[in-house]
């Protein structure tokens, strides 16, 4: 298994945000976390990312405890995302947001950033070939020097994607990646999710829309409350009769 996590608990005060949340995802998987507002899916995101500490609970990332380490960690250790709200550096260039995900493996020494030397001038090269690519990747060739708030909104979630590569993670978390696309939008991001999936990459998915759900996950996790009330295939969850009453209320669940 690339990540597990056991009995993941979060408190607010009196509010239980996640109760004993357990799941594993291996290698090459797409594992989807769905849940009605306010079923906790952000705060397990907050909590593998580090952005906050678990009250209970353990996470593992190749078998090497992260849980309580700070977000930096734990992007260092392999575990990227993007936000339900778009994060990015919006007048900055698309192709210089990615290169900002590569921070973390310039080895050049601060002399030798601030001085432009050889050494960073070289990795500077490399790292803007790397990230070209990355572009390619998600569809956004030819778009490097476009400034990024003025790409359409479902470009700046693509860039967010790339942004998120380029630090290299071996698990890839995306909160709500598809909220605001189209069909055709979608469709593109479904195809996305599959190629990267090709690579090897984990891939965690929270999102509200099914078409996505469907069409690229291996298995689905559902939260409610706090709890998981349900883990199987799409097709699994989607005729759970808990699961229908946890997302329509248990008398609209009886006229389905
Ligand atoms: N920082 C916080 N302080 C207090 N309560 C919080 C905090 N973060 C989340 N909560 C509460 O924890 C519960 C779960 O919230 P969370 O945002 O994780 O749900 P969600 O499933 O992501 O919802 P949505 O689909 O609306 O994004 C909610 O009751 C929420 O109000």
């Amino acid at each position: 298994m690339v990540l597990e996590i056991n009995k993941l608990s979060k408190s607010f005060g009196g509010i239980v945000a996640l109760k004993e949340v357990s799941l594993e995802v291996s290698r090459g998987e797409v594992l989807a976390v769905i849940g009605p507002n306010g079923s906790g899916k952000t705060t397990l995101l907050n909590l593998i990312t580090g952005v906050y500490v678990p009250t209970s609970g353990e996470i593992t990332l190749g078998g090497k405890r992260i849980d309580g380490h700070n977000s930096a960690e734990i992007c260092t250790s392999g575990i990227a995302r993007t936000f339900q709200n778009i994060r990015l550096f919006k007048q900055l260039s698309v192709l210089d947001n990615v290169l900002i995900g590569f921070n973390h493996a310039f080895k050049s020494s601060l002399a030798n950033v601030l001085g432009k030397g050889r050494r960073f001038r070289e990795e500077e090269k490399t790292f803007r070939e790397d990230a070209a690519k990355l572009l390619e990747v998600v569809g956004l060739r030819g778009k490097e020097n476009v400034v990024a708030q003025s790409l359409p909104y479902a470009q700046q979630r693509l860039l967010e994607i790339a942004r998120a590569l380029a630090t290299q993670p071996q698990v890839l978390l995306l909160d709500e990646p598809a909220a605001g696309m189209n069909s055709e939008e979608i469709a593109h991001l479904i195809q996305l999710i599959k190629t990267l999936r090709q690579t090897g990459l984990t891939i965690i998915l929270i999102e509200h829309i099914m078409d996505l759900v469907r069409g690229v996950t291996d298995r689905v996790i559902v939260l409610s409350y706090g709890v998981k009330i349900a883990a199987g295939s799409f097709e699994e969850i989607e005729r759970n009769q808990e699961v229908i009453e946890a997302y329509l209320g248990k008398g609209a669940a009886k006229t389905c």
